[in-house]
């Protein structure tokens, strides 16, 4: 880096030395902080040498991006620096409060463009100029702000319309590889240089969502298809298709491997940009099927074999030239191709028609060999600029939205920056005519028109002096008398004339113009025209006829009589395209000249970007050997003086940037007042509220300066505010100038004034928020309430329906068990005590029936006195056994030996069992036994695992053993 600075001021005397020792020492010392000044317009005192050292230090610590006021400068890294274009970034910059705090960035005037047209402030259209030299990096940096918008302008609504967008963006980003590929060629000065002017217009619709976007292009370099200078190339298309195509692809295009074409030179470099498979997806993707393509590819491969056919100098003049012989395979290959007759491809390239007289008699005249070779290069630049306009016009049909879903746009201009070579021409005099065009734009807007009006509004304001390049423009474009008028005239007469002759023109008509000169040291007739940015010469020679850009009628003709599907396209048998085609010589209509025709869209783009707020990026290149780390300052230099960039710096710095209408300045910032009505009440009060803010056109007026300097008066509160929250830089008061229509600021003003309406805006939404949640604490609370009370009322009723239920149940049970107890004890009852006569018929005992009715009664009376006897005995543990047994059971029973009831009263004995017997002191026994024949006395009502079944305990009186007492027993109860 030393060694540049050295070598860009290299003084040989010992004081120069000194200096530049002493500077760069200093340089170099102040060179940390340097890189840090983010902004041109801090760097103190704004020149050249400053600006440069900043930029310099940037570029060395990896800062490509620098502001300079309204502008912003982009250095080109020359080297791949993926994490400065990631989609984080984009998402940093779309997502911050203020994208203008952060570092400077294409994305942060891609944010800011965003936001204007959001903000919907008069002009909402937005416009970003990017320009600069060949190579310093314009197509990037429209690349990346497309790719920026199709980020943070998609749609995030519904799944079917972002899909539907992002269709729709990546057609346009698609539209970016074929262009290049159609458009961009491989220069001196860029491996990619584009050799068309665009401005594509990105196109929102009212939720500034991306629904398309349209093409423009200008001034297309077809000379190139024909005519390419040493070590450059011709476009990247005819590169690819010869190296991309597939073999039956090339025996079809008739392009073998390794032939060469004269056409196409330096085939050998191998560049990125050759990338046939990529071309041919976006083409796909921008609706051009396959079969199209292949149509656009065989034309191309046509025009490759047309450059092909070399014709031989011609004797006699009135024969025309002859094809040379390696020339003849060349234009039937070509013919069959292009889909042409050969013989009258031939034809129209060695003869001119010409028509003359009142009846346009036709005349056929053999062109020499140099025409010829004229006539076959205008027949490719004719397909080739038809072929690229047709499909800028496919691409525009494929992402232009209609025009009722959109509603507003940010335009991409991308114009080629300024030209200046050893011999220039007409190309170099549109593109440099575009770029004072442009500059003009920019000092109107940003110079001139800021510091007229600071003179209008009775501002107090030191002037600068700004370079006005209406002088220039005047010599270009004037009306009577101008360069361009000068050579269109020429064109009209249609009259021999030489270089010579045409300078000479030009020096004698435009004499008085401060911004002509001339080289007397030039050997070929020139003019020079001192530009903006530095004086260019221009040669005369070929001028007229470039300008005129002739094209023979018969070559239309013939192109019309093609079989092949696009050609037919691009050159239909339309009489009105005819017309238009073949403007008679006679014709008094102005001629339509390249020039006139450059200039007509030159202004349509320039009325397009007066109505937008337009935004700049100037692109610098560091180094014309386009390496990395290389900052060569003079080349830089020379860039900064060309985009007149110090200027720039020098008036934004110490002029007010902003400007903005009294009226719209109060609406926005009105409630501003809430700030200082809490610090102070505002000395006016006059004016309707915030919520009242339909004023009547009366009362608006008379309330408007009150309300202005209400405004003006908070200012002080809000730089102490900052001053507060340790912002020196704010704390400053920052100028601000109330002009007679509108107020001026600086943009540190504009910041502030920014960050005081926010913070009015935090405290309503806080104040709105803790109303709402008020609000709805109620009306929870409420809510809440309501349903316990519900929940109460439910569950109490629920619980009374339960215990009704578990009520009625228990007193069912009851009922039930009462009755049945009740029910038992009677029939035991029954059983035991006085029913024995009643029952005694219904004793279930076999044999009954056969007795007599006495036999009965006496048997059942015995029965029942005797049987607990019966039972003792029979269960006694000793003594009775077996007959005996049987016998004192039917002696107690009374019963008649071999009865069959005798064996069932045993049996029901034997079953019974006798568990106890206790004799008692007064001779009685008591005993119990484990089952009575009784069918109720033993039934159990609440059986339970502890329970005993019932059992009987019988008491035998010793005073009256044969009365028997028998009742139930329940453990519970013993
Ligand atoms: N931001 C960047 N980061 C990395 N490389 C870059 C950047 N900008 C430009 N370049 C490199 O510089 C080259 C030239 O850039 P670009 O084609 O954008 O220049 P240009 O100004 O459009 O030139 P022309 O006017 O000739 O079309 C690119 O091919 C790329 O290699």
């Amino acid at each position: 880096m030393a060694s540049q600075v050295n070598g860009h001021s290299s003084g040989s005397d010992a004081h120069g030395g000194k200096s530049l020792r002493e500077d760069l020492q200093q340089f170099l010392g102040g060179e940390a902080l340097l890189h840090e000044l983010d902004d041109l317009t801090k760097v103190n005192p704004v020149t050249l040498e400053t600006v440069l050292r900043c930029l310099q230090a940037r570029y060395a610590a990896d800062m490509f991006y620098t502001s300079a006021g309204c502008t912003l400068v982009a250095l080109n890294p020359f080297k791949p620096v993926p994490q400065l274009y990631s989609p984080a970034l984009m998402g940093e910059y779309h997502a911050a409060p203020q994208p203008q705090k952060l570092r400077p960035h294409i994305f942060s005037v891609g944010e800011q463009t965003y936001r204007n047209v959001q903000s919907l402030i008069e002009p909402v259209n937005q416009s970003i100029i990017v320009s600069g030299e060949s190579g310093a990096g314009k197509t990037w940096t429209s690349r990346c702000l497309m790719k920026f918008y199709a980020v943070v302008a998609a749609s995030p609504t519904s799944l079917e319309s972002h899909k539907i967008a992002e269709r729709i963006e990546q057609r346009i980003l698609n539209s970016n590889p074929v262009m290049e590929a159609f458009g961009n060629a491989c220069t001196l000065r860029n491996n990619n240089s584009s050799r068309f002017g665009k401005f594509i217009q990105l196109q929102l619709n009212s939720a500034h969502q991306m629904t398309g976007a349209a093409v423009q292009t200008y001034l297309l370099e077809k000379t190139r298809v024909a005519c390419q200078a040493s070590s450059e190339r011709n476009f990247h298309i005819f590169y690819q298709i010869c190296k991309g195509a597939s073999v039956d692809e090339r025996l079809q295009w008739h392009l073998p491997e390794g032939a060469s074409f004269s056409w196409l030179p330096n085939p050998e470099r191998i560049l990125e940009e050759d990338c046939f498979q990529v071309t041919r997806e976006a083409m796909l993707h921008l609706g051009i099927d396959i079969p199209t393509q292949n149509n656009i590819f065989q034309v191309l491969a046509g025009l490759l074999h047309l450059g092909n056919i070399r014709f031989a100098d011609s004797e006699d003049e009135a024969q025309p030239c002859q094809l040379m012989d390696n020339a003849k395979c060349s234009i039937r290959t070509s013919a069959s191709l292009l889909q042409l007759p050969e013989d009258p491809l031939l034809e129209t390239l060695q003869i001119r028609t010409i028509r003359a007289g009142r009846q346009q008699q036709v005349f056929r005249k053999p062109c020499s060999q140099a025409e010829c070779d004229t006539r076959r290069d205008c027949l490719a630049k004719l397909v080739y600029a038809r072929l690229f306009d047709w499909l800028v016009s496919v691409i525009n049909s494929s992402i232009c939205a209609d025009l009722d879903s959109w509603t507003t746009f940010i335009g991409l201009l991308d114009v080629y920056g300024f030209e200046s070579f050893p011999n220039n021409s007409l190309e170099q005099l549109c593109i440099n005519y575009a770029n004072e065009k442009l500059q003009q734009h920019f000092v109107a807007h940003y110079l001139r028109a800021q510091q007229e009006e600071y003179a209008v509004e009775g501002l107090d304001w030191s002037f600068v002096n700004y370079q006005d390049n209406q002088a220039c423009l005047d010599l270009i474009e004037g009306s009577p008398i101008s360069i361009c008028s000068l050579i269109n005239e020429e064109c009209r007469l249609n009259r021999p004339s030489s270089a010579a002759q045409l300078q000479t023109r030009i020096e004698s008509a435009l004499a008085g113009s401060p911004r002509l000169g001339h080289n007397r040291l030039s050997q070929k007739p020139s003019f020079v025209v001192v530009h903006y940015a530095g004086p260019v010469q221009y040669h005369t020679a070929g001028l007229v006829e470039k300008n005129k850009d002739p094209v023979p009628p018969e070559l239309t003709r013939l192109l019309q009589q093609s079989q092949d599907r696009l050609l037919k396209v691009l050159f239909p048998t339309d009489p009105e395209v005819k017309s238009q085609e073949e403007p008679s010589g006679q014709s008094r209509a102005p001629v339509l000249t390249v020039v006139s025709k450059f200039k007509a869209s030159l202004e349509q783009l320039l009325q397009v970007l007066h109505s937008t707020t337009p935004h700049y990026i100037r692109c610098i290149k560091p180094n014309s050997q386009g390496q990395a780390h290389t900052f060569l300052q003079e080349e830089v230099l020379s860039q900064l003086e060309a985009c007149g960039l110090v200027e720039t710096i020098h008036i934004s710095a110490a002029g007010f940037p902003i400007r903005i209408p009294h009226q719209n300045f109060v609406e926005r910032y009105k409630l501003l007042r809430r700030l200082c009505a809490r610090i102070s009440p505002a000395p006016h009060s006059p004016f309707p509220d915030e919520g009242h803010s339909e004023w009547s056109p009366h009362t608006k007026a008379a309330t408007l300066q009150p309300l202005l300097q209400d405004i003006l008066h908070t200012l002080p509160a809000l730089t102490q505010a900052a001053a507060t929250l340790g912002d020196p830089a704010k704390a400053t008061p920052a100028p601000v100038h109330c002009g007679r229509t509108k107020v001026f600021m600086t943009d540190s003003m504009l910041e502030l004034l920014e960050r005081g309406r926010a913070q009015v805006l935090e405290q309503c939404a806080y104040c709105i928020q803790r109303s709402w949640r008020r609000h709805r604490h109620r009306r929870q609370e409420r809510q809440r309430r309501a349903a316990t009370l519900i929940q109460a009322a439910l569950r109490s009723w629920l619980a009374r329906k339960h215990i009704q239920r578990m009520h009625a149940a228990a007193t069912a049970i009851k009922r039930t068990w009462q009755n049945w107890r009740i029910r038992m004890a009677f029939l035991a009852s029954k059983e035991l005590d006085g029913v024995q006569e009643k029952h005694v018929f219904q004793v279930p005992l076999p044999s009954a029936s056969l007795l007599r009715p006495q036999a009965q009664t006496s048997l059942l009376a015995a029965v029942i006195r005797l049987w607990p006897l019966g039972l003792v005995l029979a269960n006694a543990a000793g003594g009775v056994h077996g007959f005996q047994r049987k016998l004192v059971v039917w002696a107690c029973l009374q019963l008649p030996m071999g009865r069959p009831s005798s064996s069932m009263v045993q049996m029901a004995q034997e079953q019974a069992g006798v568990t106890s017997i206790r004799a008692l002191p007064q001779g009685s026994v008591k005993f119990h036994c484990r089952k009575s024949p009784l069918p109720y006395a033993d039934i159990c009502p609440e059986p339970s695992p502890y329970s005993v079944t019932g059992f009987n305990q019988i008491l035998l009186e010793r005073h009256s053993l044969g009365h028997v007492v028998c009742h139930q027993e329940y453990p519970h109860l013993v």
